[in-house]
């Protein structure tokens, strides 16, 4: 199978906004940004208009007019963000997203979530729950996914397929889950789940040969539902193939007791992983609320990272992951929707809601509390803070940073086209009050225009979405 590439060289021009760091937003205006037809960012000028570019641009890069096609923003309303990664989120659950009452990690697992992703052994309810997923997830500007499928080969092989016709760069994890799981789901044996991930890494190797767009990635649920051999195995399978991994760890209170009591030897749910031979660069770590300092010691000296899970962390009754404390020692700390453990596909709502548990963290009555004022205040983190970890942070945690994430030359042309004003001009023009988030754009500055799209926007403005040069998703 071969995926379409837009056939031709593209400029976009006008004004562009990425994370230079961690707390530093760049706006780029009146620049102008050109992509090969292979979707590579090949030059990016600033100071430029289209005329410029023209005359200019197209003579160094050798690029005549009729081959090139050019998308401007408009002045004021309009930019360029990088695509969003979501380093961690369930396909399978989508249909779920919402109905979480007042369950907390176990039952939930077992009312709402196992039935859910047993159901999908069904191919053609499964064709109808993944297209949706990767069509919604689009439409919210996530243009890398690491997902968790099932424990079904062929269900799981079709996530692959889907993502990559659709467009969507994605890691895709076969779920090995051989231990204490229902009757109806589960994996029968270490050397089933081994041989089923197997099959699924060969299938997505026939698909994409070099995992340039969609990647195998090794998937022990976490460690209640994984045999010490099925840990063990996939510690094998990651030497041979260098493939990423991801995992829960340290999500709820029973759960850590529940690793104890099944682990009695280990020194910590951590060093459970650590033991079993994955704890390492390429692991992501979904959660890690209620680490201890050892435990989170241990993870930055593996270099393994963290998908951060803000809504499915307050939805699950789950608590507050401390996020400033996991960035001082060093750890790489992306976001995640969980859905759904997170009621929402849209990486936005998690930067929002990143920012605002970090501010709850040190309320009164607040983990962290009793810190002196310049601490707490350094606790919270920023929209600049939270937007790196939608972008530039999530491409660190699925170790795509030299390709994704930002606006560079050599880095691959994964956008979005945001608008602000989001209903068409004409309807706007007439009632500018009544529409959409319309009413409250246009006479700010940028940073705090930038915040209220945080706060305010949603898919609705999210105009155009592109992965690898390729349009995946325009709004009509
Ligand atoms: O948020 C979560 N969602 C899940 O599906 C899951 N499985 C184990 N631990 C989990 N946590
Ligand atoms: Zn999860």
């Amino acid at each position: 199978m071969t995926l379409s590439k837009p056939d031709k060289n593209q400029v976009f021009l006008g004004t562009f906004i990425h994370s230079k760091s961690l707390g530093e937003l760049e706006y780029l205006h009146n620049t102008a940004v050109c992509v090969d037809a292979s979707g590579k960012i090949v030059a990016i000028e600033t100071n430029c208009n289209q005329q410029k570019a023209v005359e200019t641009l197209y003579a160094r890069l050798g690029w005549s007019l009729d081959n090139v096609s050019v998308t401007l923003t408009r002045d004021g309303r309009q930019f360029f963000f990088p695509g969003f990664v979501d380093t961690h989120v369930h396909a399978p659950q989508y249909p779920n997203i919402g109905i979480f009452g007042k369950s907390t990690l176990l039952d939930w697992l077992n009312t709402y979530t196992f039935p859910m992703e047993a159901s999908l052994s069904s191919i053609p309810k499964a064709r109808r729950v993944y297209t949706q997923c990767i069509r919604q997830t689009l439409a919210h500007g996530t243009t890398t996914a690491a997902y968790y499928a099932t424990i079904d080969v062929d269900a799981t092989n079709l996530l692959a397929d889907l993502c990559y016709s659709m467009g969507q760069r994605a890691f895709i994890g076969r779920v090995c889950m051989d231990h204490l799981g229902p009757d109806y789901y589960i994996d029968e044996s270490a050397d089933q789940a081994l041989a089923a991930t197997r099959a699924t890494i060969e299938h997505i190797r026939r698909l994409d040969s070099n995992f340039e767009l969609v990647s195998p990635i090794l998937t022990p649920r976490f460690a209640p539902a994984c045999s010490v051999e099925t840990m063990r195995g996939l510690s094998e399978l990651q030497k041979q193939t260098q493939l990423p991994m991801q995992t829960h760890i340290s999500e709820n209170m029973d759960e850590i007791e529940l690793v104890k009591k099944i682990f009695p030897n280990s020194k910590s749910y951590a060093d459970v992983y650590d033991t079993y031979g994955i704890l390492n660069e390429k692991m992501i770590l979904a959660h890690a609320i209620h680490l201890t300092e050892e435990e989170a010691d241990l993870i930055a000296e593996r270099n393994s990272k963290v998908a951060h899970c803000p809504v499915s962390n307050s939805a699950l009754s789950s608590g507050v992951a401390r996020v400033r404390w996991l960035l001082d020692k060093g750890i790489q700390v992306g976001l995640g929707t969980d859905m759904s453990g997170g009621y929402s596909p849209s990486i936005l709502e998690a930067a929002r809601h990143a920012k605002l548990v970090s501010n709850h963290l040190v309320m009164p009555g607040g983990q962290l509390d009793n810190l002196w004022q310049e601490e707490r205040d350094k606790a919270k983190l920023s929209v600049d803070e939270v937007l790196y970890l939608a972008t530039r942070g999530g491409a660190q945690v699925v170790g795509l940073a030299d390709k994704i994430g930002a606006f560079e030359v050599g880095m691959q042309w994964d956008a979005q086209l945001i608008d602000l004003n989001a209903v068409p001009a004409e309807i706007a023009e007439d009632d500018f009050t009544t529409h959409g988030n319309v009413d409250i754009f246009g006479w700010e500055k940028w940073d705090e225009r930038i915040a209220k799209w945080v706060f305010n926007g949603d898919s609705r403005n999210t105009k155009k979405v592109w992965v690898r040069g390729r349009l995946v998703h325009q709004q009509t």
